[in-house]
């Protein structure tokens, strides 16, 4: 094992649709370790700023928020969780009303930081006390955890992530849903890419294609790499 005896870390970055969280879960669950979904965090932020009546705009009181919000990440890969000072938030933080604005908090250059630092704690913390961490995000193979033991760009063409959300999200992939699901993946994932790079991979990280896989292959070829890391 090139990993430590505080387990090993898997991170996983890639556009809206690629596959990442799905796939990180099972991954995850298959070897018995824990899962970190960072992007529910700025979910969680954003839900938070909005119930606690913090304008998102006021990007100072938003950062500061981070520290203030009671957050708590179920991190078992079978039923993660996301809670506020108790109150579960797992569906609140899906909803449109959340989508439709977290690229605000995602993009603001004074919560990204405290996040990132938050994610990297808990992501020590999960790995040492679960065996080991599958996190998943946007930049965590580049500034959350570039030391992590494997880093894995995921990636799909747009026509496939479409897909795959539209069926999610639809039901179905006929022109007026991909329309409806195109606004939601394309325009977030370009105001989300001007904070972080996720459409290429950085040096030593590795790029995984899902486009022409199976979901089953997906977490398959996550399984071999983490496997060859970690031999
Ligand atoms: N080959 C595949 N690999 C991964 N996921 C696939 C594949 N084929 C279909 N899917 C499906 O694609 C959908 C989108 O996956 P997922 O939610 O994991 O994407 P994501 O990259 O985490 O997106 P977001 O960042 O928006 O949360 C899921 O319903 C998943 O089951
Ligand atoms: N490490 C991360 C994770 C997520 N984001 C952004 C991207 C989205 O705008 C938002 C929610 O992410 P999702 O749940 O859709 O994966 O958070 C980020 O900037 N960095």
């Amino acid at each position: 094992m090139t990993s430590t005896s505080n387990g090993v870390r898997v991170a996983i970055d890639g556009p809206s649709g690629s596959g990442k969280s799905s796939v990180s879960k099972k991954v995850a669950a298959h070897l018995g370790i824990g899962y970190l979904d960072t992007g529910a965090m700025y979910r969680a932020l954003t839900w938070y700023c909005l119930d606690a009546g913090i304008d998102l705009d006021d990007t100072e009181a938003v950062a500061d928020a981070v520290a203030a919000m009671p957050l708590e990440m179920g991190t078992d890969p079978k039923a993660p969780s996301v809670s506020m000072g108790g109150k579960p938030i797992d569906a609140d933080i899906r909803t449109t009303r959340i989508a439709e604005v977290v690229s605000k908090v995602a993009t603001n250059l004074a919560v990204r930081p405290k996040l990132q630092q938050r994610q990297r704690d808990l992501m020590r913390e999960i790995a040492a006390s679960s065996g080991g961490v599958v996190a998943e995000g946007r930049d965590v193979t580049t500034v959350v955890a570039p030391d992590a033991d494997v880093r894995i760009l995921m990636v799909a063409s747009e026509e496939a992530r479409l897909a795959r959300r539209s069926k999610e999200v639809h039901g179905g992939v006929d022109e007026t849903m991909l329309a409806a699901t195109r606004a939601q993946i394309v325009d977030r994932d370009k105001a989300d890419s001007t904070v972080s790079s996720f459409m290429t991979a950085a040096d030593g990280v590795v790029t995984l294609d899902t486009s022409e896989l199976t979901f089953q292959q997906s977490v398959e070829a996550v399984l071999t790499l983490v496997e060859r890391a970690t031999a």
